[in-house]
């Protein structure tokens, strides 16, 4: 051995003399030549196999590398002892990278590479009209020779898969919008964005544990569900019809979906939306694993596959069609139809991205065109109701830090016994705790006064129930449309009113 080590040490003796008396004779291109020489004989006689990442390809950045990048980031925060720290934009995590010259060991189907991050000085800086960094940075992943083909497309597809999930999970959400009315932004793009920071989670959402859950389980399904869909010939996204009165929780779900999925939110206005044919732009324009909502879809556009005399059509000329500007039919020019809206959510078009999920809200689950309720359609109808007993736990725990627990038993037992009979919505009785937040046991009083008081006018009320609701709803349209507005009243004034107006 000993043997072994001596002969090998004055192989490199001679091979250093080589290399200096190449120095001393050989003008600098003839070294050149040797060296790449030198270097073949290596690589031929090597079992390994070398890749070089470049950070920048030609003048274009390398998505590979900044995948590689951020998969290293995921492991390289346990090993390595000198890490180099990023904090992208519109993110609020801190990835951990390989520092210059590092090298890190990983493992896939059970074969050992190295990964080595080279940052080397840029020579001098020739013309260019996108001045590139100082530093030549690029990674260098060395594989067994007889593992490449076993390997190397697999891996680098699964980096890619990996880079792209941590990317998302560290980037903040986005929420997308098309306010703009048509009009592109300078990248060519309809959609602005914001970040999205909803704190709505399942945790906050006060429901029944039992339908939360099921709601979960289903998101879950879809969100791994890409072999399934695959093998039934199915597009990968679902729909999700949330209806119930005001109040009740239906944009809080929604933004609670997108945090457990870690989806960015397209909301589609679609009042902003001249026809069809832009529609399915907008669609084009979205990306995968989001979550496309339209609000209030009752109320959005004349939705219906029947032409009827509605002041909201888009084909009545003073609402849509300006001087001069021709008018389409159902399907044609200046309008969004339902089956334009049914081909955004179904058709070919719909499939043009993946992982796509659909929500679409209203208050009167009644006043939709069964088209879009038929089975297929929208997979999901999910009542938001009025609060319920469970859900008022959840609310107590929210605002109040209550557990069960921590209440008197008379207390919730008569919380249990008038909560149904209130037909109060979660976001009223978040308001009544919120005010008293600080004073936790008037909360509970003042809560149990107000469901009583409701509870009363209810019985007395009777079925104007269905007619709050209207109230409700036509209140908020007044609050979007403040010229319309008028002033607030109590609910159940306002039915009777409403019945007076009739009579
Ligand atoms: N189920 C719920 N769980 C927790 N909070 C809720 C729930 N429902 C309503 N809230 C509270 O009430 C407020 C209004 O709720 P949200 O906007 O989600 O209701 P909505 O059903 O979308 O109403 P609308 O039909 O008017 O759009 C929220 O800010 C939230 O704090
Ligand atoms: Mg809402």
């Amino acid at each position: 051995m000993r043997e072994y080590w001596n002969s090998f040490a004055s192989l490199l003796g001679v091979l250093a003399f080589c290399q200096s008396l190449l120095q001393l004779i050989f003008p600098p291109q003839l070294r050149f030549l040797c060296l790449k020489f030198f270097n073949r004989i290596f690589h031929l006689f090597s079992s390994y196999c070398y890749f070089d990442i470049t950070e920048i390809d030609g003048v274009n950045t390398n998505e590979l590398y900044n995948a590689v990048q951020l998969y290293l980031s995921s492991f390289v925060s346990i090993n390595g002892s000198r890490l180099s720290l990023t904090r992208a934009l519109n993110s609020s995590a801190i990835t951990f990278g390989l520092s210059n010259n590092d090298c890190i060991v990983d493992t896939f189907s059970g074969v050992t590479v190295l990964w080595e991050h080279v940052v080397i000085q840029r020579q001098s800086q020739t013309f260019s009209w996108r001045p590139l960094p100082e530093e030549k940075r690029g990674f260098t992943l060395r594989i067994k020779k007889k593992n490449k083909s076993l390997i190397l497309d697999s891996y680098l597809d699964y980096i890619m898969e990996r880079s792209n999930e941590i990317r998302r999970k560290n980037q903040d959400r986005l929420l997308y919008t098309n306010s703009r009315g048509g009009s592109l932004d300078s990248r060519g793009h309809p959609w602005e964005s914001v970040p999205f920071k909803h704190p709505s989670t399942f945790d906050t959402l006060a429901m029944h544990p039992q339908k939360k859950q099921e709601i979960m389980d289903d998101l879950e399904d879809f969100a791994n569900g890409q072999s399934f869909y695959q093998k039934t010939g199915r597009a990968w996204k679902r729909g999700y019809l949330l209806y119930g009165p005001p109040g009740t929780g239906k944009s809080s779900m929604i933004a609670a979906m997108a945090n457990y999925l870690s989806y960015d939110i397209y909301d589609l206005e679609l009042t902003e939306v001249h026809n069809n044919s832009e529609l399915r732009k907008l669609l084009m324009k979205t990306s995968s694993k989001s979550i496309i909502v339209i609000e209030d879809i009752d109320c959005s556009v004349n939705l219906t596959n029947r032409k009827k005399n509605n002041k909201r059509n888009y084909c009545d000329p003073e609402v849509r069609c300006g001087s001069g500007s021709a008018c389409g039919g159902e399907d044609g020019g200046n309008s969004i139809t339902l089956s334009g809206l049914l081909n955004f959510t179904d058709g070919l078009w719909s499939c043009c991205g993946s992982e796509r999920i659909f929500v679409f809200t209203t208050n009167h689950i009644e006043k939709l065109d069964p088209a879009l309720l038929r089975s297929g359609r929208m997979d999901m109808h999910i009542y938001m109701s009025y609060c319920s007993y469970h859900a008022l736990k959840i609310l107590l725990k929210n605002y109040l830090g209550y557990e069960e627990s921590d209440l008197d038993y008379h207390v919730l037992k008569e919380l249990s016994d008038v909560v149904d009979k209130a037909e109060m919505t979660p976001a009223d009785i978040s308001e009544v705790l919120i005010k008293n937040r600080n004073y936790k046991q008037k909360a509970v009083t003042e809560l149990l006064e107000a469901m009583k008081t409701r509870g009363d006018r209810n019985f007395k009320c009777g079925s104007l129930r269905d007619k709050i609701s209207d109230e409700e709803e036509q209140e908020k349209r007044a609050l979007e449309t403040p010229n319309e507005g008028s002033e607030f009243e109590e609910p159940c004034k306002e039915g009777e009113n409403k019945e007076k107006m009739k009579s």
